[in-house]
Parts: structure tokens; sequence; C-alpha cells
């Protein structure tokens, strides 16, 4: 499959400087129970806006459930969370943040461009004042490498191509906050990699942030630049591990010593999870 590259990006733009940053998410001491079972316990981060954060952990330890927390799905029982200097409910409301999840959940009779068209579209139904993208969802399309494809109904597009779309459409109302969960956990490595590597190019064209979870080490270390460890039961952060690997990411980098060694540091871990 091609791989449209964003050839003009020449550096890392509003990512690099990183000590002045400002927060995208500020979690104080947030726990989530259900029930009586206690999902997150005392999880206090802070997220730079613009940042790539790459979750990792093993099953069951809330990786999910993080996201939801951060996007106003579940309730903190202890603690706080906020989000661009709002509460999680405010920032929902102003779309602040947008999902991506392992199913790209398109209508099956619109077209592609009509999936990414209908956050917009449903915005206006309801009189909303909603954000817009600088890029029309033609551009989005164009971004995300399916130019050409945008009259294909999703059953006509391969899983990888879908979850392009889904990413499209996650894009149209212009989010701060880009929320992934295991977005490409069920592609062929192949497609995963190109997606990787084209993620990677969107962050830096769009400068938004992003917490993407995943259960590869590989991948979380090849997209992020922290990666956020959890252990289980319940919840909590293990550890967060910064990436300083170069800006420009290349399949080949998976094969150097650096790669590797943040790998097995990871590895070792999560064995201890
Ligand atoms: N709505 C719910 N009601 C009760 N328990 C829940 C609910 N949602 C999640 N849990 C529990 O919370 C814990 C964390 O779930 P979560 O889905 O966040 O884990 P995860 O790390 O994403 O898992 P996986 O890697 O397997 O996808 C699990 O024990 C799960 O059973």
């Amino acid at each position: 499959m091609p791989v449209q590259r964003l050839a003009d990006i020449a550096d890392e733009g509003p990512h690099q400087d990183m000590a002045s940053r400002n927060v995208a998410a500020c979690l104080s001491g947030a726990s989530v129970k259900f029930g009586s079972f206690t999902a997150l316990e005392d999880i206090s981060l802070e997220i730079g806006e613009g940042e790539f954060w790459t979750i990792l952990g093993p099953s069951g330890c809330g990786k999910s459930t993080m996201l939801r927390l951060v996007s106003d799905l579940v309730p903190t029982a202890t603690g706080n969370v906020e989000i661009l200097g709002k509460t999680t409910e405010a920032a929902r409301l102003a779309r602040e943040f947008a999902f991506v999840f392992q199913d790209a959940t398109l209508l099956p009779w619109r077209s592609a461009l009509k999936n990414v068209e209908l956050p917009l579209e449903m915005g206006r139904k309801r009189g909303l004042k909603i954000p817009m993208s600088d890029k029309s969802p033609q551009d989005l399309l164009d971004l995300v490498g399916l130019k050409g494809r945008e009259d294909a109904l999703p059953h006509e597009l391969s899983g990888g191509m879908r979850q392009r779309v889904a990413i499209a459409r996650a894009l149209v109302c212009k989010p701060k906050l880009l929320l992934m969960d295991e977005p490409f956990g069920a592609l062929d490595e192949m497609t995963r990699d190109h997606l990787n590597l084209q993620l990677r190019d969107i962050w830096r064209e769009t400068g938004v942030t992003i917490l993407f979870v995943t259960h590869s080490i590989p991948e979380a270390v090849f997209l992020g630049q922290k990666v956020l460890m959890l252990r289980a039961n319940p919840g909590r952060v293990k550890q967060v591990v910064d990436i300083d690997l170069p800006s420009e990411r290349e399949i080949a980098l998976r094969e150097t010593p650096e790669f590797n060694r943040y790998c097995g540091q990871l590895r070792r871990l999560l064995e201890e999870c």
C-alpha cells in the first residue's frame, strides 16, 4: 500500500519546546471506581499540549478507563481531572477532544467523505457552534492518504483505510486532544507500520495532543514522546518513560540499538506490573 508522507515537514514545530509547555490534561490524585472495585487509583499526571503519549500496561490495568476518565465518560471517585484548564464536562461540550477506537464505527451507507463530514452536519443540525478544522473534510482525507477514495463506501475500503477515515473524522472538529484506544490493534503488521508513520506525520502537522493506548511495546516506543506504564490491581502509574529518539522516525528506526533498548526497558517494566 503506498504511503502518503508529508514531505514539507521540516522540524518538530510546536512540539520542540517542552520546557514552556501548556498543559492539555492535568490529573491530580484521580481515582475511578466501579462499585466497590477500584479501576484506577491516585493518578497524577501532566500532559503538555502537543505531546504524544502512549499508554501501556497489562490487560485490565485501566488503560481504556484512563481515556474514558479524561473524556468525561466515567467520573472521578476522588481527585480531579482538568482538560485545557476546564472540567472534563466543559471540555466535552466544547469538543476539545475526539476519540478513535479499534473499530472505525463508520456509517455503512455513507461514503468516506460523508462519514468525515458527519460531526459537522450533526453539530449544524443541533444548532451547535462547533470548532472546524482549518482543513476541509476533503483535505483531511488527503492528509490520511485517501485522495481519490472519497466516494467509496466503508465496505469497499480495507480495514486500514476505514481507520484512516475514522482519524480524518476525528480531526474534522479540530480537537486539541486525540484519544486513541488501540486504533491499529486489529490490523496486519505492514498496515500498522504505515499508519504509525502517517499518524506521526499527522501529529506533527496538526499539533494535536495524542493519548494512544496500545498493547504493542514497539508501537508505543515508535509513536510516543512519553510512554505511560500502568500497573494493575488497582491501576496506578508504574512509570513514565521519556523516549529520546530522533523526531524523524522511519521504520528502520526499529532496528537500531537505541530503539531496542527502550523496548527492553519497557518489557522489563511490564513484567514487574
Ligand atoms: N463499566 C464497568 N463496570 C465494571 N468494571 C469495569 C467497567 N469498565 C471497566 N471495568 C473494569 O476495570 C478494569 C480496567 O478495565 P479497562 O478496560 O480500562 O482495562 P484495559 O487496561 O484497557 O484492558 P485491556 O488491555 O484488556 O483492553 C477491568 O478490571 C475491567 O473489568
